[in-house]
């Protein structure tokens, strides 16, 4: 590299490090930032007398913005070393216990988030402050005072000041985004800017909607006398503080790998997002032996994760049709590794959503891949474009069976019932676990009796005969009579199993129950006024039920004639604290959270999958995350499971 190289490589740093603090809207994914500064690193080591002042490896990361008053750190905060994999964290190892020994390594997850300090006198909560350049920071006091995790007051008289990560949840943030989306607004990036950017309101009403959490990681300025930090943090929790879900005294790298692959593995569970492992020297005194760079800490560092975020490229826009006729854009995007996998596709819910994320095939884009979570596009990267980028347009007619399509507005959809993207993801949606689950009739299976023309509804896949799978590849003489026997079995199954097998739109399990019981067979003449009148059920759904029922009144009753649907008798539940209530069931219980349903709708109550503040009650178990911080947030009533069986 040379010096010029090296200049243009610091003044793109400072762009992104710029767009990501300050703006809290990064322009590039953190793996790129990481990477470059990295090379610039590299070169100073080897240059040192060229090192520019204003090197970000010089500096901590934030600038304040003007809109906020500033405020001193009483003990200035700072930045962090990364390290990458188990060979650097070696070196690291290596390098701490050349100056003070070996030593033990108190480790726990890295959220990301946006760093924060809190100042309390006298045991009240006097100031909050971003980190900024770890000198001064931004005075948040106001909008920090809306998170219910931070304890507005403690039990400690003395001068301290607690640091820590505000945190969104990863679905908070995800809700929000999708809020933005709705009101024209841009995206946040991830939770981390979504947090950082929450907290830099001038307005604390709108902080107090964010949901955020404050999980605390260490101390400025405090007179506490514990000779390890873990100690003393354990004394912080006792004052009222959320505890990290994991934390561990870690001795020499067996250990700390361990714990490291531990944390990795529960990535996905845990309900904030995590960039890495911190792993900081526990003795306060060794600490301090050890001292500080201009930068960071000498004894401590992050052992980084990979990164779930990437930037990739937008190659093409593909429609698929769903089973309700609905088509669906998806990306296909220049194939990236993410956390081992290979992921070439991400989901784009609509068209809509195109036109507000303002996407155009060519562009470069930041996807995350996080758990089940299905590849998404979080942001487009505007600025990278060089003009060859294309517009994607609206479809006008199916890709599939070339019938012209109803524009809806957010939705377009294929009019055509025998589209044949229609048919098939119809049946796969009628086989699926869940709706009538029949065994051994995969999507694979149903696309080759679809194309066979073995059958085109679902009512045909009752009158399947043995001779005409017989011919089949792969098919032999035990896995015919199976699939047949397995279709044949859901014969009788419960009324409400069948509605919801049928995929009506806005149509779930929940409605399905309750429009089950109230109509029996004669759902397929109910009227309007009757199914708006039920429980649950708004003008949409009943729009799209009787819709339904109009097209296919005659193929429904024969499905009844063949299948002979259970009903269930109405019978009013004895009154009992949970009759019409609404519940929500979250974390693990004593028993499955599915007998513990059937034991309250048979009580009369309705138990929906979702807080809001229609929600009487949420009983919770073990573990229980968002639905539970979610209904603290809104005030509904919680229920331990104990609690619970006691009302009884
Ligand atoms: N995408 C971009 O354009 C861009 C730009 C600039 C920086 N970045 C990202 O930011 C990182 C550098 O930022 P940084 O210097 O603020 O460092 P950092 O965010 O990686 O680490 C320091 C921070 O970690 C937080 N933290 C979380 N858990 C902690 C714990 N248990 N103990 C102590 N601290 C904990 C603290 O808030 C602390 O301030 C880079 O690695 C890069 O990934 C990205
Ligand atoms: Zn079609």
């Amino acid at each position: 590299m040379t010096n010029e190289q090296y200049q243009e490589k610091i003044k793109l740093l400072k762009k992104w490090a710029h767009a990501y603090y300050v703006e809290d809207n990064p322009i590039a994914s953190d793996e790129e930032y990481d990477r470059l500064y990295h090379e610039v690193l590299d070169y100073e080591t080897e240059n040192p007398a060229d090192v520019a002042e204003d090197s970000p490896t010089k500096r901590v990361g934030g600038i304040v913005r003007d809109e906020f008053s500033k405020a001193k750190h009483i003990k200035r905060m700072w930045s962090m070393e990364d390290v990458f994999d188990r060979n650097e964290v070696v070196e690291w190892l290596e390098r701490v216990e050349k100056n003070i020994g070996e030593c033990e390594y108190f480790c726990e997850p890295k959220f990301d988030g946006a760093s924060m300090n809190l100042l309390y006198e006298d045991g009240k909560l006097v100031r909050a402050i971003t980190r900024g350049d770890g000198v001064v920071g931004e005075e948040v006091t106001d909008n920090v005072r809306t998170i219910r995790s931070v304890p507005l007051s403690i039990d400690y008289k003395g001068l301290i000041e607690i640091r820590g990560e505000v945190v969104i949840r990863k679905d908070d943030f995800e809700q929000i985004n999708e809020e933005r989306l709705e009101a024209g607004e841009s995206l946040f990036a991830n939770p981390r800017n979504a947090a950082a950017g929450s907290l830099r309101q001038l307005d604390s009403s709108i902080t107090a909607k964010r949901r955020l959490v404050f999980y605390p990681w260490g101390l400025g300025e405090n007179t506490l006398e514990h000779r390890k930090l873990s100690e003393k943090m354990d004394y912080v929790y006792t004052l009222g503080f959320l505890e990290p879900p994991f934390a561990q005294d870690c001795k020499g790298i067996d250990e700390i790998e361990a714990f490291y692959r531990m944390l990795i593995e529960k990535r996905d569970e845990i309900p904030m997002m995590m960039d890495g492992m911190v792993l900081k020297v526990d003795e306060v005194a060794k600490q301090e032996e050890l001292g500080y760079t201009v930068k960071f800490p000498k004894w401590m560092c992050a052992y980084k994760f990979p990164a779930v975020e990437k930037v990739t490229q937008i190659n093409a826009i593909t429609l698929q049709v769903g089973r309700t006729g609905v088509v669906t854009p998806v990306a296909e995007i220049e194939p990236v590794n993410i956390e081992g996998a290979m992921v070439s596709r991400a989901t784009l819910h609509n068209f809509d959503e195109i036109e507000r994320k303002d996407i155009h095939i060519g562009d470069s884009v930041i996807i995350i891949r996080s758990g089940d979570v299905i590849p998404k596009i979080i942001k487009v990267l505007e600025e990278r474009r060089d003009g060859s980028e294309m517009i994607v347009t609206r479809p006008t007619v199916c890709p599939t069976c070339n019938s012209e399509l109803l524009d809806e507005g957010t939705l377009i959809k294929c009019q055509n019932l025998h589209c044949p993207d229609r048919v098939i993801n119809s049946i796969i949606h009628f086989a699926r676990k869940g709706c009538m689950n029949i065994d051994g009739l995969g999507s694979k299976i149903v696309e080759l009796l679809v194309k066979e023309g073995i059958i085109k509804d679902i009512l045909d896949l009752y009158f399947i005969k043995y001779e005409d799978l017989e011919h089949l590849e792969g098919f032999k003489e035990k896995r015919i009579n199976n699939l047949i026997g397995a279709i044949q079995a859901t014969k009788g199954v419960p009324l409400y199993r069948l509605l919801n097998a049928m995929g009506i739109e806005h149509i779930g399990e929940v409605a399905s129950k309750a429009l089950a019981l109230e109509f029996g067979l004669d759902i397929v003449d109910a009227t309007f006024d009757t199914v708006v009148a039920l429980d649950g059920i708004g003008e949409e759904m009943a729009n799209s039920l009787l819709e339904f029922m109009r097209v296919n009144h005659d193929f429904v009753l024969q499905l009844f004639e063949t299948i002979e649907p259970t009903v269930e008798e109405k019978v009013e539940a004895e009154e009992n604290p949970f009759k019409s209530k609404t519940v929500v069931l979250t974390g693990s219980m004593s028993v499955s959270r599915g007998i513990i349903k059937e034991m309250l709708e048979k009580l009369g109550a309705k138990v929906s999958g979702s807080v809001s503040k229609k929600t009487d009650y949420v009983v919770y178990g073990e573990d229980a995350g968002s639905k539970l911080t979610k209904a603290e947030s809104l005030g509904v009533k919680t229920l331990t499971e104990d609690e619970m069986r006691q009302m009884l």
